[in-house]
C-alpha cells in the first residue's frame, strides 16, 4: 500500500514559485508533536502528475492540468485565454422542500458559479444561489456523474440533467467536457488588478520589442558593412581566438606606433600580415589616444568600424544606417529606462502608503496559511487516495482542488467509504480523510463517514430522510416570516430570567483560552495519514476545557421551557414550549467555533446537580466503537434522556456532523413522551479561522403517547449571500391530527423563537445575555463556565470517572497547556491500556449507570438504569469500587 506523499507536484516550479515549505507552511507554526510538517516531496515529478496512472480500480489523479497550463508555451495549442462564459441546465440536489433533484439553469462566468430557475431568472439578475468555484473544493464521481462543489459557506451537489429525468432536456454546452477553469481569487485579483493599472508596463515590453529587432537590424547592418570590406563575420570569440593564435597580448601595449592601420584592416588582414601585427594594432589612438588602456574587442571593432578613412559611399550609408539605428535603440531603451523608475516610484510610495503597510503584514500572514492549507489540503486528499489504492471498494470520486494561484484545478481522487457493518468494529482498511476528521474530532478510532453517495443512497432509501438534509434551501416566504418574528422579538419586553442568575458559583475561568489560530488542522490530518489516529495526540491547545458530556448538559441551559411546559394544559401551546426548547439548545453555536470539547474516555461520567433549576443530570461515555454518550436528567417537571452518536461527511471544506440518536422528554403532569430527532450541525470552512457553524434541516417532534399533534421546525440554510440576517433562521409549525396548523413560530437560533399564533402572541425564549469577555474564554456562556467547577463539598461526593478530575481538562482550563498536552497523553495512553487488558481478558466493558436497550422502533437505545443518584447517596462513591480512569 503506498502512502508516500512524495511524488506530489502541486506546482511547475519553473513557472512558479514553489510551494511553501514545512517551515514556511504556517506562520509561526507551533511547536507540539503533531504538528511538524514533514512534506519531503519531490517536485515536477511525473509519478504525481498529469493524468496519474489508475489508482485502484476507478481511481483516476489528473494532477497537472496546471501545470500543463503553466507550461505551455506562447504559440502552443493550449488554448491561454480567458475562458468564455458556461451556462445550461444541471440537476441540482435538494433535500428541503421538495427532496430530490432539481433542474436549474447555471452559468459559470470567471469563476463564479450562478444558478436560478431559468435562464430568463438568471439574466433578470433573479438568482438562487452563486459559489466561487475557485475556492471550492470539488468532488467528482464518474461513475454516477456527480458533482460535489464544498466552497466552505456553500455546498452544490449537482448532475448533469440528462442523467436525471428523461424529461429534462439535454444541455451540450453543460455535457461537453468541462473546461478549465481560471479564476481569481482575492490576492490574485488584486495583483491582476494592479497589473492593469500599469498600462506603461505593456508599453514598456513593446519598446523592448521594438529594441531588439532594431538590434537584429544593427547587427545585420554592421555584418553587412563587414562583409562589404571583404572581411569575414566577426565575433569576440573569433576575435579572441585569433588574437590568441598570433601570440597577441591583450596586455598594455609597451611602445606607440604612430601607424593605425585604417577600418578596412580586417582580421583576415591582420592574418595576412603576420609578426607585423601587434598588440598596439588594438590601442585605437584615433579614437580614444588612451595609451595606457585598452579597449575592449567590441570597443575595437567599433573603433574600425567608425574609422571614417577610405570608405566607400555605400559603407558610408551604412554607417549612417548604424547610426540612427543605434540612436533608436538608445531612445527605446531610455524610454523603457524611464518607464521602470516611474514604476518603482509607483510601488515605493504605495508600499509606504499607509493602506499597503498597514495591510501587508496580515495578508501576508492570511495568504501563506490558505496556501499552507491548500497544500496540504491537495496532497492529503493525493496521499489519502494513495493509501486506499489497493482497496477494490471504493468508487470513482475524484476532488478537485483550486491551487494556490487560484488560477487553474488540481484534480485528486477522494474516496467513497463503503460503510459496511464490520466497520463499526475490526476493520483493517486505511484511515481516509473523513475518518481522520472524525478522529480529529472526538478522538475516537474508527467513526462511519458517508460518502456523498452513500448519503444519496440514504436519502433515497429514505433513512435519515431527516437529519441528513443538507440542502435545506431557504424560501422565499422563509425571509419575510424571519423578518416579521425578528421585528417581533425586537420589540418584546426584556423577561426577567426565572431562574436565578446569581448562582454562586464562579463568573469566570481560571485562564482565557489559548491562542489556536497557527494550528494548521490540515497539517495534523497530512501528519498521521497511514497511522491509527487513535494513537494520534492532538495538541491540547484546540481544546475547550468542558467534555462532550459537559456539552451535553448545555442542552439544559433553558430547562425552563419545559417547566412552563409541564404546566400548559393545551397540548398545541405545550408542544410549542417543548419544540421551542429543542431550538434552545442550538443556541451556543454561534459563539464556540474555535475549539473542539475532551473526549470522553469509556467509563468516563458526569454530574450536574442543579438545585437552582430544580433538576439533576448524569453522563456516561457507554461506548468508545462508535463514540456514544447517554445521558438523563430528572427533575420534578420532565425527564430528559439522549443517547448521541454522529457521524461525519467531510466535503473538502465543511464538515457535517448527523447525530443519530433522539432526544426524548417526559412531561409528568400529563404523561407526555416526546422524541426528535436533531438537527444537522454544520462546520463551515473548518480548516480556516473563518470557520463558522450552522444548524439545518427538519426537526420532527412526536409526542410517542398521543397523536393529537406533531411539531416540524425547520432550521433554515442561510443564503447564499449570508448576510446576517439570512443567518440561523428557524421556523416551525404544530399540525393537528388532520394536519392543519395550530401555532406558528419562528426567529434566530441565537436570537430568540416568537409565536404569534398563541392568543397572546409572544416571545417564548431569549437566550441569556453573553459575558462581555466571551471570546477571551472559548465563547463561554455563564452556564457554561459553571460546569466544570470543582466546588469543595462537591469534590468529596463525586466518583472519581467524573470530568471534573481529568488531569488534562484541568491544566488546560488552568492555561498550562505543555502540561496539559503531556497529561492528555497519559489519559489517552491508560485508556488503550486497559482496552487491551480487556481484550487479554476476553472481557467487555460494561458502562456502569446505563444499559443497552431496544425502543418499540426497534432501534437501539442506552437507558439510565437508576444507580447513580442512588449510590452516590448511599454508601457514597468513596465506598464503592470504581474505575480509575486518569
Ligand atoms: C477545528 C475545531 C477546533 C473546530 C471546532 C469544532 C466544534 C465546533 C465541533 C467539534 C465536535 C462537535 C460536536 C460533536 C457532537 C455533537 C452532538 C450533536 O448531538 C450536536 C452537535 C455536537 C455538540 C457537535 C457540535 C460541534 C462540535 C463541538
Amino acid at each position: 500500500m503506498q502512502r508516500n506523499p512524495s511524488h506530489f507536484t502541486l506546482m511547475d516550479p519553473q513557472v512558479c514559485p514553489p510551494p511553501l515549505n514545512s517551515s514556511q507552511s504556517v506562520i509561526g507554526f507551533d511547536k507540539s508533536p503533531a504538528s511538524t510538517f514533514k512534506p519531503g516531496h519531490s517536485r515536477n515529478n511525473s509519478s504525481g502528475s498529469s493524468k496519474q496512472s489508475k489508482q485502484g480500480r476507478d481511481w483516476e489523479i489528473m494532477g497537472d492540468l496546471q501545470q500543463l497550463e503553466m507550461c505551455s508555451a506562447p504559440g502552443s495549442s493550449l488554448d491561454l485565454s480567458i475562458p468564455g462564459i458556461c451556462e445550461g441546465y444541471l440537476m441540482k440536489r435538494r433535500k428541503y422542500p421538495l427532496k430530490g433533484w432539481h433542474k436549474r439553469f447555471f452559468l459559470l462566468d470567471k469563476g463564479i458559479l450562478k444558478y436560478s430557475k431559468t435562464q430568463q431568472d438568471i439574466q433578470r439578475g433573479k438568482l438562487h444561489g452563486s459559489l466561487d468555484v475557485s475556492v471550492a473544493v470539488m468532488s467528482i464521481n464518474k461513475k454516477s456523474k456527480r458533482i460535489d462543489l464544498d466552497a466552505g459557506d456553500n455546498l452544490y451537489h449537482l448532475k448533469p440533467s440528462y442523467y436525471a429525468s428523461s424529461t429534462s432536456v439535454y444541455q451540450p454546452e453543460m455535457a461537453s467536457p468541462a473546461p478549465v477553469i481560471r479564476s481569481h481569487p482575492g490576492v490574485t485579483r488584486k495583483v491582476s488588478a494592479w497589473l492593469q493599472q500599469t498600462h506603461d508596463i505593456d508599453a514598456t515590453s513593446n519598446d523592448l520589442a521594438r529594441c531588439q529587432a532594431e538590434l537584429t537590424e544593427l547587427a545585420q547592418l554592421i555584418q553587412r558593412l563587414h562583409w562589404l570590406e571583404g572581411g569575414l563575420p566577426v565575433t569576440n570569440t573569433d576575435l579572441e581566438m585569433r588574437i590568441s593564435m598570433q601570440n597577441l597580448s591583450l596586455e598594455k601595449p609597451k611602445r606607440k606606433t604612430g601607424k593605425v592601420f585604417g577600418h578596412s584592416r580586417t582580421l583576415s588582414r591582420v592574418e595576412a600580415m603576420g609578426g607585423m601585427f601587434t598588440s598596439s594594432h588594438l590601442s585605437t589612438s584615433a579614437c580614444t589616444g588612451l595609451e595606457g588602456s585598452v579597449q575592449s574587442i567590441p570597443d575595437y571593432v567599433y573603433s574600425q568600424l567608425s574609422n571614417p578613412h577610405g570608405t566607400s559611399p555605400e559603407a558610408k550609408k551604412l554607417q549612417q544606417d548604424i547610426c540612427t539605428a543605434s540612436h533608436r535603440v538608445h531612445s527605446s531603451l531610455t524610454s523603457i529606462h524611464e518607464i521602470l523608475s516611474l514604476e518603482r516610484e509607483r510601488l515605493r510610495q504605495a508600499w509606504t502608503g499607509p493602506d499597503l503597510r498597514q495591510n501587508t503584514s496580515q495578508q501576508l500572514a492570511t495568504l501563506c496559511s490558505t496556501l499552507s492549507e491548500l497544500d496540504i489540503q491537495s496532497r492529503l486528499t493525493k496521499v489519502h487516495s494513495l493509501s486506499l489504492s489497493s482497496d477494490s471498494s471504493e468508487e470513482s470520486f475524484c476532488t478537485v482542488l483550486p491551487d494556490q494561484s487560484g488560477n487553474l484545478f488540481q484534480l485528486f481522487t477522494c474516496t467513497k467509504i463503503v460503510r459496511t457493518p464490520s466497520m463499526n468494529r475490526h476493520n483493517q482498511r486505511a484511515p481516509s480523510v473523513a475518518d481522520s476528521m472524525a478522529e480529529y474530532f472526538d478522538a475516537s478510532e474508527v467513526i462511519v463517514c458517508e460518502s456523498s453517495s452513500e448519503a444519496e443512497a440514504s436519502d433515497e432509501s429514505g433513512l435519515s430522510d431527516i437529519t441528513t438534509t443538507s440542502t435545506s434551501e431557504p424560501e422565499e416566504g422563509h425571509t419575510a416570516a424571519t423578518l416579521n418574528y425578528r421585528a417581533s422579538l425586537n420589540n418584546a419586553p426584556a423577561k426577567p430570567s426565572p431562574v436565578p442568575t446569581d448562582t454562586g458559583r464562579r463568573t469566570t475561568l481560571p485562564a482565557p483560552g489559548a491562542d489556536n489560530s497557527h494550528i494548521g488542522i490540515m497539517t495534523i490530518l497530512y501528519n498521521n495519514i497511514g497511522k491509527d489516529l487513535s494513537r494520534v495526540s492532538m495538541p491540547v491547545a484546540l481544546n475547550e476545557p468542558l467534555s462532550l458530556l459537559q456539552r451535553l448538559s448545555e442542552e439544559l441551559e433553558y430547562s425552563e421551557l419545559l417547566d412552563t411546559a409541564n404546566h400548559i394544559d393545551d397540548p398545541y401551546e405545550r408542544m410549542v414550549y417543548v419544540a421551542v426548547f429543542s431550538i434552545s439548545g442550538y443556541a451556543w453555536a454561534s459563539w464556540r467555533n474555535r475549539y473542539k470539547p475532551f473526549n470522553p474516555v469509556l467509563g468516563e461520567t458526569y454530574e450536574s446537580h442543579r438545585e437552582d433549576r430544580g433538576f439533576h443530570y448524569i453522563s456516561e461515555q457507554v461506548s468508545h466503537h462508535p463514540p456514544i454518550s447517554a445521558c438523563h436528567a430528572e427533575s420534578e417537571n420532565f425527564t430528559f434522556w439522549q443517547d448521541q452518536r454522529w457521524k461525519y461527511k467531510f466535503w473538502g471544506k465543511s464538515v457535517e456532523i448527523i447525530s443519530s440518536g433522539l432526544v426524548n422528554v417526559n412531561l409528568p403532569n400529563y404523561g407526555d413522551h416526546y422524541e426528535w430527532n436533531k438537527a444537522v450541525t454544520c462546520i463551515h470552512n473548518v480548516l480556516s479561522q473563518q470557520r463558522w457553524l450552522e444548524h439545518y434541516g427538519e426537526v420532527v417532534i412526536r409526542n410517542t403517547q398521543s397523536d393529537v399533534c406533531t411539531c416540524k421546525i425547520t432550521f433554515v440554510k442561510s443564503r447564499y449571500w449570508s448576510s446576517d440576517n439570512s443567518k440561523n433562521e428557524v421556523q416551525g409549525v404544530v399540525l393537528d391530527q388532520a394536519g392543519e396548523v395550530v401555532h406558528r413560530f419562528g426567529g434566530l437560533w441565537h436570537e430568540g423563537i416568537f409565536c404569534d399564533t398563541l392568543s397572546t402572541p409572544k416571545c417564548i425564549w431569549k437566550p441569556n445575555v453573553q459575558p462581555e469577555d466571551h471570546f477571551q474564554f472559548y465563547g463561554f456562556s455563564h452556564y457554561a463556565r459553571e460546569l466544570n467547577e470543582l466546588m469543595p463539598d462537591l469534590k468529596a461526593v463525586l466518583p472519581p470517572t467524573d470530568t471534573r478530575f481529568r488531569p488534562d481538562q484541568r491544566l488546560v482550563e488552568e492555561g498550562k497547556m505543555t502540561e496539559a498536552d503531556k497529561k492528555k497523553d497519559e489519559v489517552e495512553e491508560k485508556q488503550r491500556e486497559r482496552r487491551k487488558e480487556m481484550a487479554k481478558r476476553g472481557e467487555e466493558h460494561v458502562p456502569r449507570f446505563f444499559r443497552k436497550d431496544v425502543d418499540d422502533a426497534g432501534r437501539e437505545v442506552w437507558l439510565y438504569n437508576g444507580t447513580y443518584w442512588k449510590l452516590r447517596k448511599e454508601p457514597g462513591f468513596s465506598n464503592t469500587e470504581n474505575l480509575h480512569l486518569y
